[in-house]
């Protein structure tokens, strides 16, 4: 399967490794936002990637609003429009102001540029940032090039590989 993927480059993300970059993005946002000592109102997640970094920053953050936007933009590794198919509260958004929105990546840009549309005023948060969507969010933590795929855990599965020089 592997050998049949568009992209040269792979990034191999663990549960761990996901848990410890949630958290410092977590961190990064802590006191950052508009309300009294830095508080943020809300978090909404982007689902279904944003909900892992999401549980873990409200987790971080002591944020227990929390609420979910669903936008579909890929059919597994092709890239389609980005459309909303499910909004968050709408008395709870408003302009977005004081909300935290989060997904695990940021790609071309295209699902946060949708969202941002919506709630101009919300920070945008991702894990992960490719260049060519670095624009669209906020805050982030780890950058990767544009032509490297990121595997995320919920992806995967442990499965048997061949020795390196092969079986006797
Ligand atoms: O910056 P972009 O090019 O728009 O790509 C980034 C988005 O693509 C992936 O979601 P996807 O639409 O595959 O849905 P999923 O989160 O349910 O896997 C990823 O989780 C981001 O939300
Ligand atoms: O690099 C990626 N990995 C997983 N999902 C994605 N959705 C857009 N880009 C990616
Ligand atoms: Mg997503």
């Amino acid at each position: 399967m592997t050998d049949r993927l568009p992209h040269e480059k792979g990034f191999h993300v663990s549960w761990d490794q996901m848990h410890r970059d949630s958290r410092a993005l977590a961190w990064r946002l802590d006191g950052k936002g508009p309300g009294e000592g830095g508080t943020w109102r809300a978090i909404v997640a982007v689902t279904r990637g944003g909900m892992a970094p999401a549980m873990i920053v409200a987790r971080e953050l002591d944020i227990r609003i929390v609420d979910t936007i669903s936008v579909k933009s890929y059919n597994h590794q092709e890239r389609s429009e980005a459309v909303v198919l499910k909004s968050p509260d709408r008395e709870l958004m408003g302009d977005g102001e004081g909300v935290l929105i989060i997904d695990d990546l940021v790609d071309t840009g295209k699902t946060l540029e949708l969202v941002r549309k919506l709630y101009p005023k919300a920070h945008f948060a991702t894990v992960y940032a490719k260049p060519a969507g670095r624009e669209q969010v906020d805050t982030f933590i780890t950058e990767v090039s544009q032509d490297t795929w990121i595997f995320f855990p919920w992806d995967m599965a442990l499965q048997y590989v061949e020795p390196f020089r092969g079986s006797s």
